[in-house]
């Protein structure tokens, strides 16, 4: 390994600079995704693994990551449960028949042949490994329960995702049937994910915050623990390593004590929170990721840097891997994320150099 900085960063060693890695590094604001793009639809890309491999590898090549991170999308799992899922150009995720009641669950593939539907990902994620030749470490990802659920009855995005809250409240016995049905895939997947040659894991809970302390507390962090806990069980039972987990629940400001306490040595962070407070929140055994406003991107470079220096100030160079607070976006522009990245290394450098 040439580069395990973000590795150590999350197993709580020394790091001589801050690793950096960026959610969404790969795709639709660079140009050579957007060629490939152009030739192939979304998900073909997903499932055929020399294009997966070849835009993961995209951002490597043009700027200094610490990571690598598999391109893939959170909507495979809802996939391999035998839900048809398109991406619709401009719109985003749509599913033709969502669940519309608890009696829907019944449609779904039990029990899920996690490396038949979803081997495409884990030969993505071997040849990428070959691929990137120890350069940075390769992050695998799944979505987590709620969010996929959410999803799932949504049929797409939503800003009240008053259709899968309203599940909660109904069917909270149903709900709970079908947040595990979703644990057990995740729990396979992030595994076979590992197995394949993925070196460091996130779980996405990006639709935490819509639900508030007391429905995150029932619907969304027991399966998120239960995930962590999982994953090193069954790691540890074929006598395999584990690798670094990382939690990102975003807008779960309520939940960050018991989010640093379930499980995951990387606790992500969107950017309404404060890194100081965070840190005094989570205590000394995690390590956090995060969490520059996306939006910042779009300040001129001199405050870009001047926002870098202010993030890193404020989380101190260890325990830490910087990212944003979000995934960036189709618009931004590719020089920015250079200036962000280059600026994360050198006023790291010179911190550590300072102390
Ligand atoms: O609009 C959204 O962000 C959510 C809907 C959406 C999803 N996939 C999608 C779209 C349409 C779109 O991006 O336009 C569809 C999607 N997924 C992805 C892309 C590529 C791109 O952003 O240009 C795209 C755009 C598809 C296209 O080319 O038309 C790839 C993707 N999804 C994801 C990831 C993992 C990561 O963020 O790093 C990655 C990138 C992996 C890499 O860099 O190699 C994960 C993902 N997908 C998704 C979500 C849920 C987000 C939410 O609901 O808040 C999440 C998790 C998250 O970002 O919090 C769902």
């Amino acid at each position: 390994m040439k580069n395990d900085l973000a590795l150590r960063a999350a197993r709580g060693e020394k790091t001589e600079r801050v690793p950096v890695w960026v959610m969404r590094q790969a795709g639709r604001y660079l140009p050579e995704f957007r060629e490939t793009r152009a030739e192939h639809d979304f998900f073909t890309i997903c499932r055929t693994p020399v294009l997966a491999c070849k835009v993961t590898l995209q951002p490597i090549e043009r700027f200094d990551l610490d990571a690598a991170i598999i391109f893939s999308d959170i909507l495979v799992v809802p996939q391999a449960m035998g839900m048809v899922v398109e991406m619709l150009p401009g719109k985003g995720p749509h599913f033709p028949e969502p669940l519309n009641t608890p009696d829907d669950i019944g449609r779904l593939n039990k029990p899920v042949n996690v490396s038949q539907e979803l081997g495409y990902v884990f030969d993505a994620i071997t040849l990428t490994r070959h691929r990137l030749e120890g350069r940075v470490p390769l992050i695998g990802f799944t979505g987590a329960p709620w969010t996929l659920m959410s999803y799932m009855i949504e049929g797409g995005g939503s800003t009240t995702m008053s259709k899968a809250k309203s599940w909660l409240y109904r069917y909270p016995a149903e709900s709970h049937k079908l947040l595990q049905l979703i644990t057990d895939v995740c729990i396979d997947y992030l595994v076979g994910q590992m197995q394949a040659g993925a070196q460091m894991l996130q779980v996405f809970e990006s639709h935490a915050g819509i639900l508030g302390p007391g429905l995150f507390a029932k619907f969304s962090l027991p399966y998120i623990r239960q995930i962590s806990r999982g994953v090193k069980e069954k790691l540890s039972s074929r006598k395999l390593d584990t690798v670094p987990m990382i939690i990102f629940a975003k807008d779960a400001h309520f939940g960050l004590e018991d989010l640093s306490q379930s499980g995951y040595e990387v606790v992500g962070l969107d950017w309404t929170l404060r890194p100081q407070h965070a840190r005094a929140r989570t205590g000394a055994n995690v390590t956090l990721q995060g969490n520059l406003d996306p939006c910042a991107l779009y300040a001129p470079e001199v405050e870009l840097v001047a926002l870098v220096k202010a993030m890193l100030e404020k989380f101190g160079t260890q325990r830490y891997i910087a990212n944003l607070g979000h995934g960036i976006y189709p618009d931004m522009d590719p020089e920015r994320v250079k200036t962000l990245i280059d600026a994360i290394h050198s006023h790291s450098e010179y911190m550590n150099s300072a102390k």
